[in-house]
C-alpha cells in the first residue's frame, strides 16, 4: 500500500483541564473517502480541524503527504453547514475569493472568471452567477460554497455537517452532487456528520468516535448496505456499554 496521505499519529488534544481526544491513529489513503461519527460533542469537529492544520494537536503528530503540519494544508479545503458566504458580492464574486486571495486575479479576471463560471456550471448555478447570495435557497448557496470550495483546486475535501441545515430534498441532491464532483476529481474526502446516509452515501469506510477523551472505537470499510452496517456499529458499541 502507498503511504497514506493523512496520517495522524497518537494525536491528542485538551482545552485547559478538558481532554477531549486521546490517541487517535488514523491512516487515510488518496482519493479514499472517509465519514467521522460520534455522539454531539464527542470532538468530531476538532477532529477534522487538526486534519486541516487549523488547530494544532497537543500531543502526538499529523502528515499530510508525509509532512509534519504546519498551519492550515494547502492541499485541503473545508465546507461547513452554513455557506458563509460574502452577502455583498455576487456568486461568481463569491466563487473568485479563493483565486482573488491567491493573488490570481489580475486586472482583466479572464482566467479565473472562467474556471469559476465552468464551477458554477457543474453545480447548476452559471445563470444565477450575478445574483446575491440572499436571493437563493439555502441549498443554492450551499452549492456556491461547494463551487468556492473547489475553486482552491484542494487535493482533501473535508467537510463539516454540510446538509445539516437543509431539508431533506435539498440535503439529498446536494450530497449526490458532492460525491459526484468528489469523485470526478478523485478527490480524498472526510466528512464529519451525524447523518448516517450522509456518510453511507459519501464514504467508503467509517470511523466512529467514542469516549471521554474520545478515541476512535470502530474504524470499518462500508460494503453494499452501508447505512445498515452503520446502524450494525453503532449497536456493537451500545452493546459493549452496557
Ligand atoms: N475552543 C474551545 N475551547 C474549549 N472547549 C472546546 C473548544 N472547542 C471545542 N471544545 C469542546 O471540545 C469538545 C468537542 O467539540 P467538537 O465541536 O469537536 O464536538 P463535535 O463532536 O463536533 O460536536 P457536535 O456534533 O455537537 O458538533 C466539546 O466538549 C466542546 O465543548
Amino acid at each position: 500500500m502507498s503511504a497514506p496521505q493523512i496520517s495522524l499519529e497518537d494525536v491528542g488534544l485538551r482545552h485547559g483541564a478538558h481532554a477531549v481526544l486521546r490517541g487517535i491513529n488514523l491512516q487515510i489513503a488518496a482519493g479514499s473517502r472517509v465519514g467521522i461519527l460520534g455522539s454531539s460533542g464527542v470532538g468530531k469537529s476538532t477532529l477534522l480541524q487538526i486534519i486541516a492544520g487549523l488547530v494544532p494537536p497537543t500531543s502526538g503528530a499529523v502528515r499530510i503527504d508525509g509532512a509534519p503540519t504546519d498551519g492550515a494544508v494547502a492541499a485541503a479545503t473545508m465546507m461547513f453547514q452554513r455557506p458563509a458566504l460574502l452577502p455583498w458580492a455576487s456568486v461568481l464574486d463569491n466563487v473568485l475569493l479563493p483565486a482573488r486571495l491567491a493573488g490570481r486575479v489580475g486586472q482583466s479576471r479572464g482566467g479565473a472568471r472562467a474556471d469559476a463560471l465552468r464551477l458554477l456550471q457543474e453545480v447548476g448555478l452559471s445563470e444565477r452567477a450575478e445574483a446575491r447570495p440572499h436571493q437563493l435557497s439555502g441549498g443554492q448557496q450551499q452549492r456556491v460554497a461547494l463551487a468556492r470550495a473547489l475553486a482552491s483546486e484542494p487535493r482533501i475535501l473535508l467537510l463539516d455537517e454540510p446538509f445539516s441545515a437543509l431539508d431533506p430534498e435539498m440535503r439529498g441532491g446536494l450530497r449526490a452532487e458532492v460525491g459526484r464532483l468528489a469523485r470526478k476529481r478523485e478527490l480524498t474526502l472526510v466528512v464529519v456528520t451525524h447523518d448516517l446516509a450522509d456518510v453511507a452515501a459519501l464514504a467508503e469506510r467509517a470511523v466512529i468516535l467514542g469516549g471521554r477523551p474520545a478515541g476512535i472505537v470502530e474504524d470499518f470499510i462500508l460494503g453494499s448496505d452501508a447505512e445498515a452496517e452503520l446502524r450494525e456499529g453503532f449497536g456493537r458499541l451500545d452493546r459493549r456499554a452496557a
